[in-house]
């Protein structure tokens, strides 16, 4: 197996400009290819989950042109029918393709398969086919009821005395279900309304769909988080052009350097100004005794300097709204002063691994003592970090980009199939070496 061994970093300083953001990239696509209109996307996100999007789209029949070897893009919108009514997409592992693309496709009048890498096939999609299928559309499990791969046939509308379609799905595992709906409702160009069953979860995800949506000119009234309403006769039209946001998920890897190796670590792409919760990490990290300074379109961190004995203060914090950031939390655990508590995180077991198990499998390894809960992780650090152990991945991003901190802290580290990290980030090791001092 291909292995990074990263040697110990003393300290970090340095700025980093970010890669476009993965969840608005994809939505900004999808958005972009049903409108009304030509978009000129800017800064793009050029990774795996991204290229997918692409990938479908042109196949769905979608013009689009990048522009030289830029990460900007030009999408001709196809009005909200695609030309192509038969085709076979492949998606990998990118839930931010698979989620929105199956619903957009559900309520149109083609026959698709959507497929993606075996771990798409274990993630589960059944909550968004219930609330699809409550709306007239016909779609067949594959493989094992409740996951992909798909079968999409043509939808027709559940005729109902009462004007207007309503639906319902639920909240509790991935927020993904009810943005791929509000994505492919105003399609039908009907009143529409949603009902979120029990608690939803990363709730700042929904935030980033309304306010995309808004952009391309459909605007969705809610009632809390339990009732979306989408006003009739509205549908996407092109803003023109649109800037992608640098990726706060990503962003957060550094910061977290600049908090453990000393700093400061600027990024840029991301702030103030920003529409992706993940910036609220920078909050966590400041918790956790990092200094964090903020500007409309930068985001910098300081703290202590952890390989000459500098620690950070410890946390127990519900982590429900920043879910992926939150595993860049987990490895800071490490470097705190006392047992941390990472809760509410139970949609880790369904992304691109077990994450609770992957992360409480790996934390042991390098010397932690971990209590793995139903939703929680309780991780003590040790007082001295396990040199040189081989950290494995899982085929996960994440799990690759947070452990190539312990570096950063001092602690000699391998990283298995380092590649992982082109889900969202294939520079990344690169990227990191520049604010390593
Ligand atoms: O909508 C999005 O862009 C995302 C939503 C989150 O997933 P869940 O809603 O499944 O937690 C997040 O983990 C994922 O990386 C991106
Ligand atoms: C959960 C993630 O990805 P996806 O968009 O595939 O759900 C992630 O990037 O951490």
């Amino acid at each position: 197996m291909e292995f990074l061994d990263l040697a110990p970093l003393n300290a970090s300083q340095g700025t980093v400009r970010l890669p476009g953001s993965k969840s608005i990239s994809n939505r900004t696509l999808l958005l972009a290819a049903l409108a009304d209109g030509t978009t000129e996307v800017r800064g793009l996100l050029d990774s795996d989950d991204v290229r997918h999007m692409l990938a479908a789209l042109k196949t769905l029949g979608v013009n689009w042109q990048q522009h030289g070897d830029s990460r900007d893009y030009r999408i001709e919108g196809v009005e909200g029918h695609f030309p192509v009514n038969a085709a076979d997409l492949f998606l990998g592992n990118a839930g931010t393709a698979f989620r929105p693309l199956t619903a957009a496709l559900a309520l149109g009048q083609g026959e698709y398969r959507l497929s993606g890498v075996p771990r798409m096939h274990e993630r589960p999609i059944g909550d968004l086919v219930d609330a699809l299928r409550e709306l007239g559309a016909h779609i067949d499990y594959l493989g094992n009821p409740g996951y992909p791969p798909l079968a999409i046939h043509p939808w027709q509308s559940a005729r109902d005395e009462k004007p207007g379609i309503r639906t319902r799905v639920r909240g509790e595992v991935s927020s993904q279900f009810l943005t791929a709906l509000l994505l492919a409702l105003p399609l039908t160009r009907q009143d529409a309304r949603i009902e979120v069953m029990g608690e939803l979860i990363s709730r700042p995800y929904i935030e980033i769909t309304l306010n995309l949506m808004r952009r391309f000119g459909v605007h969705v009234e809610r009632r809390e988080w339990h009732e979306f309403h989408i006003p009739a006769g509205q549908g996407y039209s092109s803003p023109g052009a649109i800037q992608v946001e640098g990726d706060a998920s990503s962003a957060s890897y550094f910061l977290a350097a600049g908090a453990i190796g000393g700093g400061p670590v600027r990024v840029e792409g991301v702030g103030r100004d920003s529409i992706q919760g993940d910036v609220h990490f920078a909050e966590t990290l400041a918790r956790m005794g990092a200094l964090i300074a903020m500007g409309e379109d930068w985001i910098e961190a300081s703290g202590p300097v952890c390989s000459q004995g500098g620690r950070l203060r410890a946390i127990d914090a519900d982590l429900n709204h920043i879910p992926d950031a939150a595993m860049t939390i987990a490895v800071l655990a490490l470097f705190a002063d006392g047992p941390s508590t990472i809760r509410n995180v139970a949609s880790w077991r369904v992304k691109e691994t077990d994450r609770l198990s992957a992360m409480a499998t790996e934390l042991r390894k390098v010397g932690a003592e971990v209590e793995e809960g139903p939703d929680y992780l309780r991780i003590v650090p040790p007082a001295r970090l396990t040199p040189n152990a081989v950290i494995d991945t899982y085929d996960d991003h994440r799990m690759a980009m947070c452990f190539s901190l312990l570096a950063l802290g001092g602690t000699p580290v391998r990283i298995n199939d380092p590649r992982c990290v082109g889900k969202t980030f294939p520079e990344y090791f690169d990227v990191l070496r520049t604010v390593a001092r």
